[in-house]
């Protein structure tokens, strides 16, 4: 059986997050002030992304973590797990703490860059920027700004981009800051935190010549 998984390991996210670091010029021609992470996958890349920008410009970044989840597990059938079925609609699992007398996030005026390991039907990166794009609003209003005058905005960056037809589309301003390291055909990718097995030989099949 052609088994249509693509083994991903650690240093192959570490190296790609560099590389796109420096080929965006990201910091620069976007210079993010505030990550929100999508958890779970968006966790470890946000992370390792913050210490590039760092040596950049040597600021840390704060990271705001978000959960969202459209995917569910399916039975673990070995190496790298089953691929998991995609569910219809994105749920909220953690949002951010902002508005009441213990708000920690103030969005007003902030450069956001959303940070997520893969962008496949593009409906969980849809989903958070409509749904942060509201708070925004929310602020404006308590704030006394105008819609959309607070000079927010919003980028996105994903480690693989799956090269295929998008479920959903993001607003051209969001595009427009849009940084994926990587390109993908549209298989399953198996992350290396999701290998409960042998990270040893996870690695050994995310190295081996691409098929
Ligand atoms: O482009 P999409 O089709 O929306 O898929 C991408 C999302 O799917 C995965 O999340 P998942 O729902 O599996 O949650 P997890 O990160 O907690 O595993 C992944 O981390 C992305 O957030
Ligand atoms: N692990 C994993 N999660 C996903 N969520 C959406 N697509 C994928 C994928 O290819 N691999």
């Amino acid at each position: 059986m052609v088994d249509n998984k693509l083994y991903i390991s650690y240093n192959q996210i570490h190296q790609l997050i560099d590389d796109a670091v420096g080929r965006f010029d990201l910091g620069d021609s976007y210079n993010p002030d505030l990550i929100i992470a999508i958890g779970g996958g968006g966790f470890i890349p946000a992370r390792i992304l913050r210490s590039f920008l760092k040596a950049k410009h040597g600021r840390n970044i704060p990271i705001q973590a978000i959960g969202l989840s459209l995917y569910e597990e399916l039975p673990n059938v070995g190496l790298g797990g089953a691929p998991e079925a995609p569910g219809t609609q994105v749920t909220k699992t953690q949002w951010l703490n902002f508005g009441g007398a213990d708000s920690l996030v103030s969005l007003l005026g902030r450069k956001i860059l959303v940070v997520d390991e893969v962008d496949d039907s593009r409906k969980t990166l849809v989903y958070a920027v409509a749904e942060l794009q509201k708070d925004i609003r929310e602020q404006e209003r308590q704030a006394g700004v105008p819609a959309g005058e607070s000079g927010t905005e919003i980028g996105i960056f994903v480690v693989y981009n799956k090269d295929k037809a998008k479920a959903e589309e993001l607003p051209p301003g969001v595009m427009a800051r849009y940084y994926p390291a990587a390109t993908t055909p549209d298989r399953w990718l198996c992350f290396p935190w999701d290998c409960v097995t042998d990270i040893g030989e996870h690695t050994a099949r995310a190295m081996q010549p691409r098929s």
